[in-house]
């Protein structure tokens, strides 16, 4: 190491040092700082938070530490709610203080692995931009999808390291201005194919294609309508692909370890339908197991296990602990969801049947909190149910038959992302190009 760059190590360290002496002189008389694991000498929790399935860690520390945590980490600072009735007050009825977002400045620590993804649903929401994939290899869908996976992986705090962009080795600013070009490919691609095939006249219905059509009959269209198609289409694509995707991979996951489920859902299913037609939209409000059976799935395994951050705008007090403004805050949706105190002393393990009676609370966690919560949670729901219930109707969900026996999946073997991915060795899940179809 050349001796400046020693000199502005050495620099940037006592600059880290005098932020993080700053902060904790900013807390008022009478008030202390919320509990947490207790950090070490300039990086704070910074090495704390593991690689992956960092949920459980963060679910341990709710155990320990009780309704709050607190991490601190250079330039940041994160509150986790891990009780049912916080969650609502500060999401809720606090909501116009806690539903910034963060800007993320940091670079990227960890890489996602390989997941099980079904390549036909990767097409299938493809076709929200009217555009079928012919393959996995599919240069559209290869673009889409490794830049999703850098967004998330650049908007992980956990994956984060705070630092500013001064700080020796924080090459950052390189990488996230790379991403950008990527993310603009990947939305302004899309549009170019929509509008020839319009041009060309065989364009496939999509979101895509109604908005330049309706847009492009309208004279009083704003002049950056592309952009709003562009931005409104990939935002849409980005948050629902994974969580889709990810709940219903969980379905199969799920039906996997509890064969039981599976068949009490199908005999409902063949009473309320009948053995000889698909389940209709008036069918779905009959179908009582199916349903609990979904909302038991949307409960057990968050697919957004620590939700998004939110970012709070001032200074806020939280029973006697003082939180300073631009703490970020996360729902700790994992425990939430298997709060004991909410759900029974069986809050861990997955029954349906809790939600059989009606008294639950529906696990709304799942789609976020207060003022950010999921705009396409509706969408989502009704996609992911209506799927799960055609597919039991039609399908038995079986294990691989392996050389040892049925290849079971071993739970909570998730990796991190968006969305809790199941690796492809544990989701007994086969693409159809593996399965030579
Ligand atoms: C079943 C599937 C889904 C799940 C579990 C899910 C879950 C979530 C969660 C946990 C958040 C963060 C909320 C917060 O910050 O408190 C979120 C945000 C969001 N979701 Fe979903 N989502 C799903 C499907 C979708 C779909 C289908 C769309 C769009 C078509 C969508 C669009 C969005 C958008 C745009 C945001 C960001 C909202 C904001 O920043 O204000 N989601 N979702």
């Amino acid at each position: 190491m050349s001796l400046s760059a020693v000199a502005s190590t050495g620099f940037a360290g006592v600059v880290l040092y005098v932020v993080f002496r700053w902060w904790n002189s900013r807390i008022p008389r009478g008030l202390k700082r919320p509990p947490g694991p207790p950090g070490h000498f300039l990086i704070g929790n910074l090495l704390d938070i593991p690689k992956s399935k960092e949920w459980l860690t963060f679910d341990r520390w709710a155990n320990q530490y009780g309704d709050l945590f607190y991490l601190s980490m250079p330039g940041a600072s994160i509150l986790f709610i891990n009780s049912y009735e916080l969650a609502k007050e500060l999401f809720d009825k606090r909501g116009s203080i806690y539903s910034d977002r963060y800007q993320s400045t940091g670079v990227v620590k960890t890489s996602l692995s390989n997941t099980g993804r079904l390549s036909n649903t990767s097409s299938l929401y493809f076709g929200s931009h009217g555009i079928q994939a012919t393959s996995e290899k599919d240069p559209l869908l290869v673009l889409s999808e490794t830049t999703l996976k850098q967004v998330i992986e650049a908007g992980i705090p956990e994956t984060y390291l705070y630092i500013p962009s001064w700080f020796p080795g924080a090459n950052f600013k390189t990488e996230l201005n790379q991403l950008g070009k990527q993310l603009l490919e990947m939305q302004t691609r899309p549009i170019e194919i929509a509008k020839n095939s319009l041009k060309k006249g065989n364009a496939r219905p999509s979101t895509v294609s109604a908005l330049i059509e309706q847009f492009e009959n309208d004279l009083g269209r704003p002049n950056d309508y592309e952009d709003i198609i562009k931005h409104v289409t990939a935002v849409a694509y980005i948050a629902a692909i994974d969580t889709t995707n990810g709940l219903l991979l969980h379905f199969f996951y799920t039906i996997l370890l509890h064969p039981g489920v599976q068949k009490r859902a199908q005999e409902e299913l063949d009473d309320v339908v009948g053995p000889d037609a698909l389940p209709s939209l008036e069918d779905l409000k009959r179908l009582k197991y199916a349903r609990a059976v979904f909302e038991e799935l949307l409960r057990w395994n968050a697919v957004v296990p620590s939700g998004l951050p939110h970012v709070l705008n001032v200074d806020d007090v939280v029973n006697g602990y003082f939180i300073p403004k631009g703490t970020v805050v996360f729902g700790n949706t994992w425990t939430l969801l298997r709060s004991k105190s909410v759900y029974g002393p069986d809050a861990d393990q997955f029954n349906p049947d809790r939600f059989l009676g009606g008294h639950m609370p529906y696990p709304d966690f799942a789609f976020g909190y207060g003022r950010r919560a999921c705009p396409g949670r509706h969408f989502g729901e009704n996609a992911v149910f209506f799927a799960i219930v055609n597919i039991l109707h039609l399908f038995d969900i079986l294990p691989f038959e392996g050389e040892n026996g049925p290849e079971l999946p071993t739970e909570n073997d998730f990796e991190s992302g968006l969305a809790l991915i199941i690796p492809r060795s544990a989701s007994a899940v086969r693409t159809l190009e593996e399965l030579d179809i």
